[in-house]
Order: structure tokens, then C-alpha cells, then sequence
């Protein structure tokens, strides 16, 4: 494909975003229609309709639109790239601009510029305070890929040169030397061998260096378990009894296979079926992720305040629900992928009012400090 045909793709998939359609989604379904595109297009594609929602509002006033068309021409117009070469009218390339189009450009006002929706933007600050803005403009790059070392399986050393091996170069974190940040060939880590060994899981710095900060005991509950990800990290770290349970069983359908690739131990607890008291337990909570809005930006502009007041109280009752487990002078571990106040540190002082909880010690990750945007409250039961 041409760049101008990549382009069109981008502005017909942007096009369905904008009507509703998850971005995950759309590209899927762009992908499953367009036979002729190689991998080097799709993730072009890919590329620019990220790269498009994360400044989507700042594109939009730049492109005059919101819009496919609207938010490539802002791209165009952002990167100093001359929109002729683009909208050229060719077959599969965005049809030329209309007069219109031409004259469309206007510099985004502070709050566009910010690429968060206006109702956010006084939360954000309040969570953020002087970073508010820093942290916002790195909402608006793409995110860095990270590896976890399994060191049930290898040493970072062993794991850097397997992913040599295989075309991948990474670097160790200077926070945490299992912590593995990729900086050539991203794209081949999940058909690597390293992999696909176990060596490594893709796991971002950020929740790495919570699941670090927490305390090695005998036994954990990964309550909200999902894919896994926190239960390995608990296990490559020693705690040798895990119980991982999430509300939805099929979240944790690939997690058996992950945990054997990984040489992990764990027992996975079906919904509501927690049974016993453990020294952790761990509440990965759902929250608005906008911690992680660099890897889903579409999730930036559908989330509304009702959306964000559902989901403090859903992260109430799961940590009333999880505290249950939690054995006498144990640990309650309170994760979640977002930087707002609501969600984090009010959201534990309202469970401490209500609990015989004390705090213990409280992580506030951003790109600024860490990568993701992060945050983990760890209290223990008096
Ligand atoms: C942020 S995700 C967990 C991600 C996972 N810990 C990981 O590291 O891959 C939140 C999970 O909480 C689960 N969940 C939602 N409500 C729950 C509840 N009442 N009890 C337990 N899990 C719940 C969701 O199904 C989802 O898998």
C-alpha cells in the first residue's frame, strides 16, 4: 500500500472509532476486508489510528473536523507533512481537499492542546497537580514496550541474550533489574522464543515495581485475576501458594497455559468460590485505565463522569468483598491503572473509614516516574 492509501485506511477506520466502534474492533474488521495488506500495512495502519486518538482533539482543530479526514489532516498539519501528498485524489488515496478543507486550520485552544475531554481535565489536575500537564503530554506519545523477566524460568541476563537471539534488543530498568524495556523489535516478542520459553512476559515497568513493593508471604489471593499478569508476577517473586479468582471465569481462560509456560504454581478458584483466609490479598480493580490511555486512547474519549462514579463504586464492593480474605495482620493490596484521585487515594481512605484497615505504604506511577500511570495502596488488617 501506498502512504496515501494507508492513510484512507486510517481515515475509514477512524471514521467507524468516531461512530462508536472499539478501535480493537475496527481495525480487526479493516484487517479482515483488506486481504491485499501486508503486515508492514496493517501495522502502519495500526500506527496512525493510535496515533490519531490519542490527539484526537488537538488534531481535530488542527484538520478543522473531527473526523477521519479531519483528524489526518491535523496529522498532516501537526508533523509538518504537506497534506497534497496525501489527499491526492489517486485510486485508494483520500480524495483531494475541498476549498474548504484548505482553509480549515486553527491552533488548538489550552484545553484541546491538553487531549482530554473538558469534564476530565479539573480531576486530572486535582490527581496531578504541577505534573498535570507533563503527564497529559505523554498520554499523547506511544507507550514503551516492557518485559518482566521470569525468573522462575532465567536471569534478566539469560532472557537479554534469548532476546538477542531472536532480533530483540531490550535494556533493564535502573528501578528494577528484572524489568525489561524493549528498544528494537517490539513487534517480534510474542512469536519469540523467549517467549514463547517463558522467559519473559510482557508486562509494563509500572505494575512491575508494585508488584515489587509488595510483601513476600505464604500465601496470596489474586482476587480480580484477569488475564494473570499480577498472580505471575506474585509467583516469579516466591510466594509459592497462589489462588487466582476473578467474577468472570472465561477472563482467566488462558491462564493455566500462562502459568505452565511460566513454571508458575497457582490454583485457580472459580467465581464466588474464594475459600480460606490468605497473608495477600491482592484487588486489581476494573477502573478507567487512565493510566494506560497511550495503549487504548479510545478509552480516553468514551469514559463520562456517570461511567467513572460506576466504577469507584464497583472498586468499593470488590474491596469490602476481597478484605473477607484477608487473615488477621495480612495485607490488602489496592491496584489500579489510573491516576485519578476518585479511584485511588479517596477511594481507600473511604474503605478505612468503614474497615480495621492501616495503611502501610502507597505508589503514585506516572510516565514522569515510572511508565504506565499506576497506583497501589498496600494496608495490613490490625
Ligand atoms: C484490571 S482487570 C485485572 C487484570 C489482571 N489482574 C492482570 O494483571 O492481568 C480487573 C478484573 O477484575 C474482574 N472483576 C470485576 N468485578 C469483579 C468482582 N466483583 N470480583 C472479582 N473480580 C472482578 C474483571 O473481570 C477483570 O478481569
Amino acid at each position: 500500500m501506498t502512504p496515501a492509501a494507508r492513510a484512507q485506511a486510517a481515515i475509514t477506520v477512524l471514521d467507524q472509532v468516531l461512530s462508536g466502534e472499539a478501535a480493537e474492533a475496527a481495525l480487526i474488521r479493516w484487517s479482515r476486508n483488506s486481504r491485499f495488506a501486508g503486515s508492514g500495512d496493517r501495522a502502519a495502519v495500526r500506527d496512525i489510528v493510535f496515533d490519531a486518538l490519542r490527539r484526537m482533539r488537538s488534531r481535530a482543530a488542527l484538520g478543522g473536523a473531527l473526523s477521519g479526514r479531519g483528524l489526518i489532516l491535523g496529522m498532516c498539519r501537526d508533523e509538518g507533512t504537506d497534506p497534497a501528498q496525501v489527499f491526492t485524489g489517486a485510486p485508494y488515496a483520500p480524495a483531494m481537499l475541498e476549498p474548504a478543507e484548505v482553509q480549515s486550520q486553527r491552533a488548538p485552544s489550552p484545553a484541546e492542546a491538553m487531549d482530554l475531554p473538558d469534564w476530565m481535565q479539573p480531576l486530572w489536575r486535582d490527581a496531578l497537580g504541577e505534573t498535570a500537564a507533563d503527564v497529559a503530554a505523554a498520554m499523547r506519545d506511544r507507550a514503551p514496550v516492557w518485559l518482566r523477566a521470569n525468573t522462575l524460568r532465567a536471569s534478566p541476563d539469560e532472557a537479554l541474550a534469548a532476546l538477542e537471539r531472536d532480533g530483540i534488543v531490550a535494556r533493564p530498568s535502573a528501578k528494577l533489574a528484572s524489568a525489561l524495556e524493549v528498544i528494537e523489535g517490539a513487534r517480534r516478542v510474542s512469536a519469540s522464543g523467549a517467549y514463547a520459553d517463558g522467559l519473559v512476559e510482557l508486562q509494563d515497568l509500572s505494575p512491575q515495581l508494585a508488584c515489587a513493593a509488595l510483601p513476600r508471604v505464604g500465601s496470596a489471593l489474586d482476587y480480580c485475576a484477569g488475564g494473570g499478569g499480577k498472580a505471575l508476577a506474585l509467583a516469579a517473586a516466591g510466594v509459592t501458594r497462589i489462588v487466582a479468582h476473578d467474577v468472570e471465569a472465561s477472563r482467566m481462560a488462558d491462564l493455566p497455559g500462562r502459568a505452565k509456560r511460566a513454571g508458575a504454581r497457582l490454583r485457580i478458584a472459580a467465581p464466588g468460590r474464594v475459600e480460606g483466609k490468605f497473608d495477600l490479598v491482592l484487588t486489581d480493580v476494573p477502573c478507567s485505565g487512565s493510566g494506560t490511555w497511550r495503549r487504548t486512547p479510545d478509552a480516553k474519549w468514551r469514559l463520562d463522569r456517570a461511567g467513572l462514579d460506576r466504577l469507584v463504586a464497583l472498586q468499593a464492593r470488590i474491596m469490602d468483598e476481597a478484605a473477607a480474605f484477608v487473615a488477621p495482620g495480612g495485607h490488602l493490596a489496592y491496584m489500579t491503572c489510573s491516576v485519578f484521585e476518585q479511584e485511588n487515594a479517596e477511594q481507600v481512605a473511604t474503605f478505612r473509614e468503614r474497615s480495621d484497615f492501616e495503611p502501610v505504604s502507597e505508589l503514585r506511577l506516572t510516565p514522569l516516574n515510572a511508565s504506565d500511570g499506576f497506583y497501589l495502596a498496600l494496608m495490613r488488617r490490625r
